[in-house]
């Protein structure tokens, strides 16, 4: 129904679990970005990042994590790493069964917080 939120129309908790796992092997898999994590706890992103992608789908999450921009900055991250790392969420959405339509409300959401995060 259309008062469903897009959490619950992904398949909520468990599909918001798979493509967090999912992305996390991506990464691990691409070595131009896991170079970036080289230092980080990644029980941490996992957690944090589902709760970014369970509040920005207006599931029942709060974000408990720190801002985007103080996440990344520091990091000086390119145009061309952001784009790979955005396909990466690609991949690891496609193979949790997202569909395309869902992704790119999903992108759409996450989209504004781009300017937060290159060059910084
Ligand atoms: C779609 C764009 C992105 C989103 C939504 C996103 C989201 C997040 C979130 C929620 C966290 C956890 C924050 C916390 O621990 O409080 C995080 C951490 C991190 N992100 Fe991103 N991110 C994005 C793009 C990128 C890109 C392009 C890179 C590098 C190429 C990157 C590198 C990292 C690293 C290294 C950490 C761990 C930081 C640490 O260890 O403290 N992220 N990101």
């Amino acid at each position: 129904s259309t008062t469903e939120s897009l959490y619950q129309q992904i398949g909520g908790e468990q599909t918001i679990e798979e493509i967090t796992e999912n992305f996390v092997y991506e990464i691990e898999y691409d070595p131009v970005i896991l170079e970036y994590f080289a230092g980080s706890d990644i029980e941490r992103f996992k957690q944090k990042l589902s709760e970014q992608l369970c509040m920005v789908t207006n599931g029942p999450c709060e974000y408990t994590g720190d801002s985007m921009s103080q996440v990344h900055g520091g990091m000086n991250i390119t145009e061309s790493h952001f784009n790979r790392t955005v396909d990466l969420l690609i991949n690891a959405m496609n193979k949790a069964g997202v569909s395309h339509r869902h992704q790119n409300r999903i992108l759409a959401e996450l989209a504004p917080m781009r300017k937060d995060m290159l060059y910084k």
